[in-house]
């Protein structure tokens, strides 16, 4: 097999037990190099601890888990290596400066002379100034500028988010999906899990949604939305009291005012019929707007959830 078709990410049959609870069901996932893939699910679904196995964190119960063509078990130093995780929790270790914690990083993975790239982390992430600054010292958006720097500093192919802007203010999120942009395009495949679904709708190209333990959806972000059967269609009335028929009054999902928004399957509802239907009653319509939808709209209708990833 060429080096270029080795999956990034191969994840096969994994299981993980926690006592009686079976919090991954038996999870199969191939993740191609260079993909920006999203990995979103309820709270509780599973997402940190498969990302614990693939960190080589958490051993499976079963099942097993390569990163680039390396097992996370038997191979565990080339499989840590070839990944970076920019961990959920804020945890580091007070006693160093960002730059001694970044060397010590690099001397775990074997890398002597980092320097030059460990600046160019610090620059692009706003750390420069931080450099010598104790980790103690710093405010939490700082402390998570230094965990992405910790995540990169042995260049991982595989670049792994676990909601890395979960809480953190607009300058630092938008610095991070720039960075993140650029290493995608430098080859990085990119693994992104996140509560916000806006943010993987507008940079994953594949997602996989995870429900209890299992992977219940997977496919390209547009095959997701196309997935969802109902667009909306808004309309304003000219009349709020207006008697409504019931082909478009059955479709009702919302009313108020003067404001009426219809449900219409995509596949067989006509937003040019339900004009027809209103004009034939003699109910006047001022304004027509119809809204496609969201990712949102689908990880709710798949799993029920609602509330995002
Ligand atoms: N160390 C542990 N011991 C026992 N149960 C655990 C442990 N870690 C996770 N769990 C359970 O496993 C299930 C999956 O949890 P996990 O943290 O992987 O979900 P998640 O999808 O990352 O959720 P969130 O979006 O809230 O971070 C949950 O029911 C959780 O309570």
């Amino acid at each position: 097999m060429a080096t270029s078709d080795i999956p990034a990410v191969d994840i096969a049959d994994v299981r993980k037990h926690y006592g009686l609870l079976e919090a991954l069901k038996g999870v199969d996932l191939r993740i191609e190099q260079g993909e920006f893939f999203g990995l979103l699910g309820p709270n509780g679904a599973g997402k940190s601890t498969l990302i614990g196995i693939m960190a080589g964190l958490a051993r499976a119960s079963s099942g097993r888990v390569r990163i680039m063509g390396h097992d996370t078990v038997s191979d565990f130093r080339r499989a840590r290596a070839a990944l970076g995780v920019v961990p959920q929790e804020l945890v580091y270790d007070p006693f160093f400066s960002v730059r001694e914690l970044l060397e010590l990083q690099s001397g775990y993975f074997g890398l002597l002379r980092n320097g030059p790239w460990i600046d160019e982390l610090l620059h692009v992430l706003d750390l420069t100034d931080k450099a010598d600054a104790n980790m103690q010292a710093l405010s939490g958006g700082m402390k998570r500028r230094v965990l992405i720097a910790q995540a990169l500093v042995h260049r991982p192919p595989v670049v792994v988010l676990d909601e890395p802007t979960a809480g953190v203010d607009v300058e630092l999120r938008q610095a991070l999906w720039r960075l993140t942009r650029k290493l995608h395009g430098e080859g990085h495949t990119i693994v992104l899990t996140t509560h916000y679904l806006e943010e993987a709708e507008a940079l994953c190209d594949r997602i996989a949604i995870l429900d209890h333990g299992a992977v219940c959806a997977l496919d390209t972000k547009d095959g997701l939305l196309n997935r969802y059967p109902w667009r909306l269609l808004r309309l304003t009335l000219t009349d709020e009291h207006a008697v409504l028929p019931e082909a478009v009054s059955e479709r009702i999902v919302d009313r108020s005012g003067c404001g009426v928004t219809l449900r219409l399957r995509k596949d067989t509802d006509n937003a040019g019929e339900v004009l027809a239907a209103l004009f034939r009653a003699g109910v006047g319509v001022t304004d027509i707007h119809t809204e496609e939808p969201s990712l949102e709209d689908v990880f709710m209708e798949l799993t029920g959830d609602e509330e995002a990833a």
